[in-house]
């Protein structure tokens, strides 16, 4: 089975790293296409995978085929692959925005199988979070196939279509948010007489580790927060700061200019 991409850029490669450090791909399997000589060259050596900067290559070979370029790259795109496809190929968009009944006026060919996901880049270190809605012509047992390539590299399941622009603000966009969360944490941590290198590694620690608590324990958020904050002691009055400053109603209005973002793109 031949995996292909179209478009090498950050998801795309988080993406095929994340499948061959899982063993879910052999490098010959997959192929991949990019807009200039430079990337292809330097994903083929990075990954050892076959890449070239002909997209139609790509789509004819391809079983799965992953549309991995910028949402306003698709017309072109699109119009360059669409009677190259396979009909029985699993064609994959990650695009932020685009809509099944948008891949579906832009192939023009009722027949093709069309599938819509947004992952994200913990891909990279296999932690990924990708959700998925598939259109009408595929079947449940291709569906699980995506699922279970999506998950060589994290957690992957299946949303509905209305769904799909709150995902991309939970999941595909957030670790921009957490990054600067991180990079911040350090910062004042720097500015307290820590050395850089340390204080990412204990701000990053700490987040992967309240994470996992979230995951793990199964309790409430807010439940782990009060474990957290001794009677008297530090950790409420960093909440009170964080509770004065705005934090939570920050994050939801970033959220919410980033779904709005991708319901119109
Ligand atoms: N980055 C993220 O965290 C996430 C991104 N996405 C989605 O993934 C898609 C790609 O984003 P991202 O990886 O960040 O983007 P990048 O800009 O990192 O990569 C885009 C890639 O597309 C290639 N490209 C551009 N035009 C063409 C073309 N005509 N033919 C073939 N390849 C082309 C570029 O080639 P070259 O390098 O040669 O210019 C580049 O390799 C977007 O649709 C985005 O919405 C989804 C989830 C998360
Ligand atoms: O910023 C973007 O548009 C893409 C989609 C999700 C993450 N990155």
């Amino acid at each position: 089975m031949k995996i292909g991409f179209i478009g090498l850029g950050n998801m795309a490669t988080a993406m095929i790293g994340g499948m061959l450090q899982k063993g879910m791909a052999k490098s010959e399997d997959i192929i991949g296409s990019s807009k200039t000589e430079t990337t292809a060259e330097k994903v083929k050596t990075k990954f050892n995978i076959n890449t070239t900067t002909d997209n139609t290559a790509v789509a004819e070979q391809a079983d799965i085929l992953f549309l991995a370029v910028k949402p306003i790259f698709f017309p072109e795109v699109i119009a360059g692959i669409k009677d190259a496809v396979k009909a029985d190929t699993l064609i994959i968009s990650i695009a932020a925005g685009r809509k099944l009944q948008y891949l579906k006026d832009a192939f023009g060919r009722p027949e093709l199988k069309l599938i819509r996901c947004m992952p994200n880049t913990p891909a990279l270190v296999l932690e990924g979070c990708t959700g998925v809605c598939a259109g009408e012509n595929v079947t449940e047992e291709e569906t699980e196939q995506v699922l279970s390539l999506l998950r060589s590299f994290g957690i992957a399941s299946v949303v509905p279509e209305r769904l799909m622009d709150v995902v991309v603000g939970v999941s595909g966009s957030s670790p921009a948010y957490v990054f600067m969360f991180i990079e911040a944490m350090a910062d004042e941590a720097v500015a307290a007489g820590m050395p850089r290198k340390q204080a990412y590694e204990f701000a990053a620690q700490s987040v992967l580790g309240s994470a996992k608590m979230v995951l793990e324990t199964g309790k409430h958020p807010g439940e782990l927060k009060d474990m957290v904050c001794s009677p008297g002691g530090t950790t409420i009055q960093a909440v009170k700061v964080l509770e004065e400053k705005g934090m939570r109603a920050a994050v939801m209005d970033a959220m919410d200019a980033c779904i709005e973002k991708s319901k119109c793109m």
